[in-house]
């Protein structure tokens, strides 16, 4: 298998059809006109009250963030982030909202990150999935693989900048607070979808709060 350059393809493949169908069924979801990517959005996700409480817990988790093979990467994400403990009620809730809307249990996916970007800050064009080429991967696959979809929530809104932008595509995503962005890193095929490139746009006015989920092709908890 790990000659093989696309080693959860199958499973990815299958998490993407049932996601996606899922998705189709439910009127609070709202697909991106865009067949390249599987970009969605579901606003008013999160009550405001969680939003808050969720931006003090990042506040007192943050660290200067960190990308996979940071060290040939500097300056690419100058964000602050944190794991997020589940036995938070606020943080559980959180999980448990995003498994109902995706139907991928938590324990498919990484612990929930918080970040914060202040101004000037933002993080450069990248895709999650991983590069199965990579030494990182031989540790990756053996803890839950390839990714497979990622849920990010804004926590609120920015005064100007901060954008999620999908540099392929046409498609720039402005904070809103409590709405939830979700995208299939995976091609309906389970391969690894080019289109899904994106970047995290440096913040001008104000200050930017996200949560993101990771989802990985099998459990990783
Ligand atoms: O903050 C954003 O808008 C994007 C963050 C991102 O790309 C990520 O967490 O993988
Ligand atoms: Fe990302």
């Amino acid at each position: 298998m790990a000659n093989h350059p696309h080693p959860d393809r199958k499973v990815l493949a299958r998490t993407g059809a049932e996601v996606r169908d899922r998705l189709a069924g439910d009127p609070a979801v709202w697909r991106f006109p865009e067949e390249r990517a599987e970009v969605y959005v579901v606003d008013d996700f999160l009550p405001a009250s969680s939003c808050r409480y969720l931006m003090r817990l990042i506040d007192d988790v943050a660290c200067p963030s960190c990308v996979i093979d940071g060290k040939d990467w500097p300056d690419y994400r100058t964000s602050y982030s944190g794991d997020l403990d589940v036995r938070d009620r606020c943080v559980s809730d959180l999980e448990r909202r995003i498994s109902a809307v995706t139907g991928i249990a938590s324990e498919r996916g990484e612990w929930a990150q918080g970040q914060r970007y202040r101004r000037g800050e933002f993080f450069g064009e990248h895709c999650d999935w991983f590069d199965t080429a990579s030494t990182y991967w031989q540790h990756e696959r053996r803890c839950g693989g390839q990714r497979s979809w990622t849920a990010m929530i804004y926590l609120n809104a920015v005064e100007e900048g901060g954008t999620t932008e999908f540099t392929r595509v046409t498609l720039s995503v402005p904070p809103r607070a409590g709405a939830l962005l979700l995208w299939n890193n995976a091609l309906p095929d389970g391969t690894p979808n080019p289109w899904t490139m994106h970047a995290a746009r440096p913040v001008l006015r104000g200050v930017k709060y996200v949560v993101t989920k990771w989802f990985r092709a099998r459990p990783c908890q």
